[in-house]
């Protein structure tokens, strides 16, 4: 099996490589343009001779040939993807169009690795996937939550049109070793607070909630999904929700007690809740998340792996 990880430097994408080199029958394929991943994340794997890692722009055309696509490449932390807005769209819709251009050519499985950010501010809780959401079309997150959703159409409209063989993963928010420690997503930013005594910065209100995914659930739902016989989209996450405030408190508790929790101003359109109702992930792939918050934060602390 030739596969394809299109942002396979990056956090989620790198721990899935790591899983896919295991299986001596795979060869693996990484297409990265080191915006917000590192060829660290990789380093163990250069040279191999099952692995192949090319600088590439998933906004441009990409000519291989591979049996399975997974589709990663996108900049996942907010300060990220609101750096370049109008270049993540580019990545959501022209990245995603030809990747389906690609899965079309070779007749290659292809899956998304889609987002909660598509319910938008959710008004449904817990969130399944028949929920549509309720997303702002014109805000600042919109390049990636209206990206996500078009990404989606364009997967659908494939599949319908030309028979392409899709998966979609809905994915609820991540955590785990080789997150940016600068990237500003709220695990990575409390524990490197946490390791520096500095205050972890929760942002107002503080009531806002979200379930945190370990990531070696994470890779082990993504590889059931695209081995297995349903499209999706199927929310892959943690069901466990946790306040920020609650959050902080957990990061104080086990990593360093000594430090502050200080309230500071938040960011337009932050989603006041998310919980994945991952009935259908239980169902379909016999999937559901093995790592307790309280046990997946301290195997973040001061490791690059
Ligand atoms: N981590 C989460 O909590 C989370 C939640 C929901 C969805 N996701 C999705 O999962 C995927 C991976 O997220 P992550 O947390 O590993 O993020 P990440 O930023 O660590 O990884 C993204 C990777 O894509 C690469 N990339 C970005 N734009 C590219 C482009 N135009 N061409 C080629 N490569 C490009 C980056 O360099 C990086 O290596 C993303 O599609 C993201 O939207 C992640
Ligand atoms: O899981 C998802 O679907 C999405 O979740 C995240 O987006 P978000 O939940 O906004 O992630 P964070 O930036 O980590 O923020 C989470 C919460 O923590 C809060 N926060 C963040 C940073 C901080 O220092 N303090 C703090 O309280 C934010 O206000 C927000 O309420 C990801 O970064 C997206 O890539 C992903 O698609």
């Amino acid at each position: 099996m030739r596969i394809l990880v299109t942002g396979g430097a990056g956090f989620i994408g790198s721990h899935l490589v790591d899983k896919l080199m295991e299986n001596e029958k795979n060869e693996v394929i990484v297409a990265d343009n080191y915006f917000t991943g590192s060829k660290d994340n990789l380093k163990k794997w250069i040279g191999h001779p099952r692995f192949e890692l090319i600088r590439h722009d998933v906004t441009e055309p990409l000519l291989i040939e591979v049996d399975q696509i997974y589709h990663l490449a996108c900049p996942a932390s907010p300060i990220f993807y609101k750096y370049n807005p109008v270049k993540t769209i580019k990545t959501n819709v022209i990245g995603t169009l030809n990747m389906l251009g690609l899965a079309k050519r070779v007749g290659a499985r292809i899956l998304l690795t889609s987002t909660s950010e598509v319910y938008g501010d959710p008004l449904v809780h817990p969130q399944p996937e028949s929920y549509w959401g309720n997303v702002n079309p014109i805000g600042v997150r919109s390049c990636y939550d209206e990206g996500k959703r078009v990404a989606e159409t364009l997967m659908f409209d494939y599949h319908r049109q030309h028979g392409i063989e899709i998966r979609i993963a809905r994915i609820f928010n991540t955590y785990g070793p080789r997150m940016n420690i600068d990237d500003g997503r709220v695990v990575s930013n409390f524990i490197a607070q946490a390791l520096r005594g500095e205050p972890l910065t929760v942002q107002k209100p503080g009531t806002q909630t979200r379930s945190f995914c370990y990531v070696s659930d994470m890779v082990d739902g993504l590889i059931r999904l695209m081995e297995g016989e349903n499209t999706g989209p199927i929310n892959i996450g943690n069901p466990g929700e946790f306040t920020m405030i609650e959050l902080a408190e957990n990061v104080k508790e086990l990593i360093n007690p000594n430090v502050e929790i200080k309230m500071v101003e938040n960011t337009p359109d932050d989603p006041r809740q998310r919980k994945p109702d991952i009935t259908k992930a239980k169902e379909l792939l016999g999937w559901e998340p093995k790592v307790k918050l309280r046990d997946g934060l301290p195997l973040m602390e001061g490791t690059s792996d």
